[in-house]
């Protein structure tokens, strides 16, 4: 029934917006990720179908830009690039897709946003695994808690939704929301005599 579909998502949203710690933890990471990205650093973010597309989503908004025009900073969608999937699943097999990237891609200091509504998909893990042991941050984007990929990152905020598709769409509202303090912790940083175009 649509209807359910339309009440799942104003249930979910309602009870995050009253969460104080997903509007803490969305400030948190909009500070720390503007302080990576102006001193050099990148932002790679991975996930599967859907959530791939929220991943890509994030990064050409870090790329491109979000509200308001500021220079561009360093994202990648760790599936966007075809011929390096498609030659790592064939060549190490399908665990190896993003963690193999993240390898190639991340230094110590950069940030990973894992996104998986199951929070237990094995490429995403192995993303987030390696990119922790290399000295990245690591966040997850994720359906309920418990779920492994929640708790092996540095942080998560987990979508308290029973169906995938009410998770994807908070994820979206969640990337969004992310920007926008991203951009307000940008603005904050950046020096006198280099404020932003009109
Ligand atoms: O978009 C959808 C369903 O709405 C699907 O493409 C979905 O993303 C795929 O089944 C993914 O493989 C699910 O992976 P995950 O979110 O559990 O990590
Ligand atoms: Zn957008």
């Amino acid at each position: 029934m649509i209807e359910e579909h339309f009440a799942a998502l104003r249930r979910t949203v309602g009870r995050m917006e009253t969460d104080r710690a997903v509007m803490a933890t969305l400030r948190r990471w909009g500070s720390h990720l503007a302080g990576v990205l102006q001193t050099g650093g990148r932002l790679l973010a991975c996930g599967n179908g859907g959530s791939a597309a929220e991943a890509q989503h994030l990064t050409s908004e870090v790329t491109g830009r979000f509200r308001r025009d500021r220079p561009p900073y360093a994202a990648l969608a760790l599936h966007a690039d075809t011929s390096a999937i498609t030659a790592i699943l064939n060549d190490y097999g399908p665990d190896e897709v993003f963690a193999r990237q993240v390898r190639a891609h991340g230094r110590p200091g950069d940030v990973l946003v894992a996104l998986s509504t199951s929070g237990r998909s094995a490429n995403v893990l192995a993303a987030a695994a390696n990119a922790h042991a290399m000295g990245l941050t690591t966040w997850a984007l994720t359906g309920p808690q418990p779920n492994q990929l929640a708790s092996i990152c540095d942080d998560g905020i987990c979508v308290p939704a029973d169906e995938v598709a009410t998770v994807q769409e908070v994820h979206l509202l969640l990337i969004h929301a992310l920007c926008e303090v991203l951009d307000e912790a940008l603005r904050a940083r950046r020096p006198l005599g280099e404020e932003e175009p009109a």
